[in-house]
């Protein structure tokens, strides 16, 4: 039995790369920030090579870290920030224009237009998609629409489209394998998540040649192997998943009915619904979960654009904290906020609202306000906006959650946590390891190949941390949420 599996966690901030052993400890870890780029307002690039060379960088470190070599690893997981768009030539491997990033808000315009062509049902209902600016077909449209010859180029067959995990593994089979998963095929905006493929009618309206998509596999199966002598041997690349996905499988949440809420740059609750791909009455939207070969699984999903980012807006734009993790004392040194609400709708609203042209505001403000109620209002606002979801999760689903399996960065924070569960009055469960993401990759390569023989003793090495339990009146809650709401309809346009 090898040792490790390998996860590479190809996240909106930073790219990660996880060595884990069977029973899901972390061997070794390395982590590299990248550099976000703003080249207008609501817009959001990356470089593709960056995030390429912040990977690899990752990957070798964590191997020299504990010393393992390319044959202690019995194969490696990939999950990624979704939606994000990179099209490259396929003869060069170069980029022809910088990664599109999820929260890119520079197609809104040609959602619009499709909203103007009556398409919006017709798309919902292929794709499981409320269409917007958010999903990658109209990040691929841009991209063909506003670079010189990149059309012509896609036409003949010399351009290549894909999100992240597409990226990482041409660039790791140094570009024999063109492939993505289920997961994120779902995340194009072009994917008929019904006849699991993709849809020409669409392709058509927004005009993407075919031929520029990848082949499109299961979460779980063995696409190639590593063809890069930085790690000093082949590896088989052997599991995929958009990293919300992967979280939910991280999280052991195998059986319909069964949520997790990750806490990242955004925050994405997502509950498994099994083989049916249930459609929301109430603004989320319909995913396809880590499915294995021949069983496609399906999940709903609420997607809170602003959550972890926030804070980091806390500590860049406003420089108001340190670092991330001085938020949750700053919070607790006050009482309340004092009647201040953060709306941090930086990129519009996401579920259950859908406001792209919506922006953020901090709301309710006396003179008495500090620093540290600004500070805990944008913490707060994080907890109320899951609380958006879940009331919208609850309502479709008829099931009233008792309990909320947290995990991401963000889920570091006591504070939010137990803010989270006063708000919801619903019991919040961190458990020991909250890089649920990459976990859930590593278990996929790891079904695929071996390491692990079942789901079921994969959630044998779930372990709870710890619980917050609600601990608020009811009043209190019901007025504190009245607020919220009146705060988020200030900000909106439609
Ligand atoms: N202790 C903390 N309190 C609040 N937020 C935190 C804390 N630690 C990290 N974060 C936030 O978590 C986010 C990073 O989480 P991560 O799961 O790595 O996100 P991503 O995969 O989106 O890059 C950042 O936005 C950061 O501001
Ligand atoms: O990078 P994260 O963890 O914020 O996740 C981004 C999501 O996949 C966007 O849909």
């Amino acid at each position: 039995m090898k040792k490790y599996i390998m996860a590479l966690d190809q996240g909106t901030t930073s790219s990660r790369c996880i060595l884990f052993d069977k029973q899901g400890n972390i061997g070794s870890m390395a982590q590299k920030e990248f550099t976000q780029i703003y080249p207008k307002a609501g817009w959001v690039e990356h470089d593709p090579m960056d995030i390429w060379s912040s990977q690899i960088s990752v990957m070798t470190e964590a191997m020299a870290k504990i010393n393992a070599k390319a044959e202690d690893v019995a194969a490696i997981g990939i999950t990624n920030q979704r939606e994000t768009t990179i099209v490259w030539d396929k003869h060069t491997g170069k980029p022809v224009y910088n990664a599109i990033v999820w929260q890119c808000r520079r197609t809104s315009y040609i959602i619009d237009q499709l909203v103007e062509a009556e398409m919006d049902a017709m798309i919902r209902e292929k794709t499981g998609l409320i269409p917007d600016a958010y999903f990658s077909g109209t990040k691929i449209k841009w991209i063909l629409d506003h670079v010189e010859g990149a059309r012509e180029r896609a036409e003949n067959g010399d351009l290549l489209f894909g999100t992240v995990d597409t990226w990482l593994i041409w660039n790791l089979t140094e570009g024999k394998v063109f492939v993505t998963d289920y997961t994120n095929a779902s995340r194009t905006m072009l994917f008929n998540i019904k006849e699991c493929k993709w849809d020409d009618d669409i392709l058509s309206l927004l005009d993407i040649p075919k031929c520029m998509l990848p082949e499109v596999k299961s979460s779980s199966e063995v696409y190639g192997e590593t063809n890069i002598e930085a790690i000093g041997g082949k590896i088989p690349i052997a599991g995929a998943a958009g990293d919300q996905q992967a979280a939910l499988f991280g999280q052991c949440c195998f059986l319909e009915g069964e949520v997790k809420n990750t806490y990242g740059t955004g925050c994405f609750l997502l509950m498994n619904t099994g083989n049916k791909a249930v459609e929301s009455k109430n603004g989320l939207i319909t995913t396809i979960a880590a499915s294995m070969k021949g069983s496609i699984e399906y999940a709903l999903e609420g997607s809170v654009f602003v959550a972890g980012a926030a804070i980091q807006w806390l500590r860049d734009e406003l420089g108001l904290i340190e670092n991330a993790a001085m938020s949750e004392k700053i919070a607790m040194e006050v009482e309340d906020t004092n009647g201040a609400y953060v709306v941090p709708a930086f990129t519009g609203l996401g579920a259950p609202y859908w406001d792209q042209y919506a922006r953020g505001a901090i709301i309710g403000l006396t003179r008495g306000v500090n620093k540290n109620h600004i500070v805990r209002a944008t913490l707060e606002s994080i907890a109320y906006q899951v609380h958006d979801i879940v009331r919208a999760m609850e309502s479709d689903s008829g099931i009233d959650l008792k309990h909320l399996k947290v995990d991401g960065g963000a889920s570091a924070n006591n504070f939010i946590m137990q803010f989270q569960a006063d708000i919801l009055d619903t019991t919040v469960l961190r458990p020991r390891c909250i890089e649920t993401t990459a976990l859930g990759a590593a278990y996929l390569a790891g079904l695929a190949v071996g390491y692990y023989q079942s789901k079921e003793e994969i959630r044998e090495n779930w372990h709870l941390a710890r619980s917050f339990r609600s601990n608020m009146s009811e009043d209190d809650r019901y007025s504190r949420i009245q607020g919220w709401q009146g705060a988020v309809n200030r900000i909106r346009t439609k």
